[in-house]
């Protein structure tokens, strides 16, 4: 069977096509998708596109074509159908799409249907980042692949563990009952590190850790806080605009500060709310800071030459996270490891650094050495009198797509 993973962005659409195959292990027949190859369209609507499209083994399969034209999500999209169709590719027979927020009414990944497309409208109010284009990109592809099997796989199923003094706002109790609550995202995310965790623990690489914390530092930036291996608390919320700060979101603001924009926005009701909306969520963040690109190495080079915008804005996100870490220490009575995932998480090591600086009476300390090695998968950067085990673990948002529609497929939904 051949799947095809679709993980859309705010400006990007990454995708793989997985194949898979039956593993006998434990006397049990264990589903094990593999990626056979993958690709992303980057800096949609940014004028030129960037395109890319490779093998398992990494050879290069675009044709020599690293732009393309995708002025919006509908384009975007095409031109990733247009590749996986080529000739002497796989045909697909059933699609996963990750869809950041599934609203009120979904708690689990689910077969796409008429009534699913409709929930899937009704939640787009809560991740207007994420959601319409998944919805337009969910459109095109079932009408690219009518013989296909289509699921959606959401961001949050993996929080649904959370107890309800963690999901609750302090607001009137009306609210929850329209779904107002702490849904929690980089569920795929986090899950991934959770297997990847388990399968060295089963290695006999490490004991399972009870009380872990995944920071995970990518385009989105999320703190979560998990005990065995379930999470029970995480800092983005209502929409992924909340928690740390992160490339183009604020995070966690005073809610008095949303009211004053809103007020001091010119225009309409809706003018105005359209205005501040752009404002959390593209014009924020450290780009709103530094004044720079959403990109962590561009932000770190100008701080390293002594801009002082740039500066401010590494150090009101490392304190964040900071932040974040200490508080679900406190939660959890300590901490048994702490993970580092997500693009910045994986390959910042000053972050890293600037985040664990100054951590060592809790008991989480760096290794200066580890820290900086160069490595790929699982790796500890910890250092050896470090209470709390401190580990680079990647985040695999693709295989568990893949996992979950694999799992779906041979349920028979
Ligand atoms: N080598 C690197 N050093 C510092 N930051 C990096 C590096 N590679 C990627 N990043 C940062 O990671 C962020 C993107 O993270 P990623 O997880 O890929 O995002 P997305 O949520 O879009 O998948 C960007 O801020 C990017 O600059
Ligand atoms: C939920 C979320 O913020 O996702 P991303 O990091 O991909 O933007
Ligand atoms: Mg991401």
């Amino acid at each position: 069977m051949h799947l095809l993973v679709i993980n859309s962005g705010s400006s990007s659409i990454k995708f793989s096509i997985f194949g898979t195959r039956v593993r006998t292990g434990r006397g049990e027949a264990v589903a094990l998708p593999a990626s056979l190859f993958e690709g992303e369209v980057s800096g949609i609507g940014s004028g030129s596109a960037g395109f890319k499209f490779r093998d398992a083994a990494g050879k290069d399969l675009s044709g020599g074509v690293s732009s393309v034209k995708a002025e919006n999500s509908v384009e975007a999209i095409g031109r990733v159908v247009d590749a996986v169709s080529r000739e002497g590719m796989p045909q697909v027979d059933a699609v996963g799409y990750r869809v950041v927020h599934p609203g009120a009414k979904l708690d689990r990944h689910v077969r796409i249907t008429d009534a699913v497309m409709r929930d899937l409208e009704e939640a787009a109010v809560f991740a207007p980042l994420h959601d319409p284009a998944a919805i337009e990109i969910i459109r095109e592809t079932i009408e690219r692949f009518p013989e296909a099997k289509h699921y959606a796989v959401f961001d949050t199923v993996f929080h649904e563990t959370m107890p309800d003094e963690a999901t609750a706002y302090a607001i009137p109790e009306g609210f929850r009952e329209r779904g107002v609550r702490r849904y929690g995202f980089h569920g795929l995310s986090c899950e991934s590190i959770v297997r990847q965790v388990l399968d060295a623990a089963e290695r006999g690489e490490m004991k399972f850790p009870r009380r872990m914390v995944i920071a995970h530092l990518g385009s989105g930036c999320s703190v979560t806080a998990l005990v065995k291996g379930r999470s029970v608390d995480t800092t983005m919320g209502l929409t992924p605009t909340g928690g740390v700060v992160m490339g183009t979101r604020p995070g966690d603001l005073d809610p008095g500060l949303v009211l004053y924009l809103l007020r001091e926005m010119k225009g309409d009701r809706e003018a105005a709310f359209a205005a501040v909306e752009r404002l959390l969520n593209h014009d924020s963040g450290m780009v709103g800071l530094s004044g720079l690109p959403n990109d962590m190495r561009k932000v770190r080079a100008a701080a390293g030459g002594g801009d002082a915008r740039a500066v401010l804005a590494v150090e009101v996100f490392t304190r964040s996270v900071k932040k974040a870490v200490g508080g679900f220490v406190a939660l959890m009575g300590g901490l048994d490891a702490l993970i580092f995932s997500g693009g910045i998480g994986e390959h910042d090591a000053q972050s890293r650094a600037e985040i664990t600086d100054g951590l060592a009476g809790i008991g989480i300390s760096i290794d200066s050495a580890l820290n900086v090695a160069p490595g790929s998968g699982l790796r500890r950067i910890s250092a050896s009198e470090s209470d709390t085990v401190i580990f680079v673990v990647p985040s695999q948002e693709d295989l568990m797509i893949a996992t979950h529609v694999d799992r779906m497929s041979r349920a028979g939904l």
